[in-house]
């Protein structure tokens, strides 16, 4: 295993079919996402940020290219094989919270534990651990529409760190907020992927935000290019 990569992206390719036209989202891509690091996937809409988060989280196939995850090339995995990878290696935070609504959030941070077949005790104490250190505390017996859009988020983050991932892949995790929470909610995630050494790829249009980032990169005609 190469402990100097978290996920390695080789040669992707993706090409949608829109009616009668072919469209070539990703061309070939190459990008490696190191142990620890927080990198930041700015570019502008359309240009396949989500198509590659998917990618990169094992959600979508490439047509062509490798996605290796700690050392394990996917390609040739089946479907259960990458499902176990994506439940124990990676976490995804949407914009959009998907909790589920008829659960309390500590139980939205217990259920992939217990999914994962961890002791009900242990996955309790680990969700109040999370949901006290992202500031939420007294909140853990709220369900989703009891708590605001910040506090929703920082569960979406709990969750999605609960079963201590190797990568964090986010997908404009503060595009639903105001300025102030959107800040107050990336501080609270940046201090976490650094408290706890998860490596991070987060598409965000907002450039404030990503500018706090270790890296930067686009995609430029298909390909990652770092800024
Ligand atoms: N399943 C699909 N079938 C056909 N076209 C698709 C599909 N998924 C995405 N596309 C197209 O591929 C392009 C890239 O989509 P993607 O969602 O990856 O972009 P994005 O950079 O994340 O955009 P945004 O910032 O608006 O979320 C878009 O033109 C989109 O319409």
């Amino acid at each position: 295993m190469n402990l100097s990569e978290t996920i390695r992206l080789e040669g992707i390719q993706r090409r949608y079919r829109q009616g009668e036209a072919e469209l070539d989202i990703l061309r070939g891509l190459d990008f490696t996402l190191h142990p620890g690091e927080a990198v930041a996937l700015v570019a502008p809409s359309g240009t396949g940020k989500s198509t590659l988060l998917h990618i990169a989280g094992l959600l979508e196939r490439p047509d062509a290219g490798e996605v290796v995850i700690g050392g394990r090339p996917t390609s040739k995995l089946s479907d259960a094989e990458r499902t176990q990878i994506r439940r124990t290696d990676i976490g995804f935070v949407y914009q959009f919270h998907h909790l589920l609504p008829e659960f309390s959030a500590l139980e939205n941070v217990m259920l992939p534990q217990l999914i994962n077949g961890l002791e009900r005790r242990e996955a309790q104490n680990r969700a109040q651990d999370l949901l006290g250190w992202l500031g939420l505390p007294d909140r853990v017996q709220h369900r989703p529409n009891e708590l605001s859009g910040g506090e929703q988020q920082r569960v979406a983050i709990a969750r999605a760190v609960a079963n201590a991932p190797r990568v964090l892949l986010a997908d404009e995790p503060t595009g639903n907020l105001d300025v102030v929470t959107a800040d107050s909610v990336f501080e609270s995630l940046f201090r976490l992927i650094k408290a706890t050494g998860l490596s991070a790829l987060i598409a965000t249009h907002n450039l404030d935000l990503a500018s706090r980032m270790d890296r930067r990169i686009t995609l430029r005609d298909g390909l990652a290019v770092e800024t």
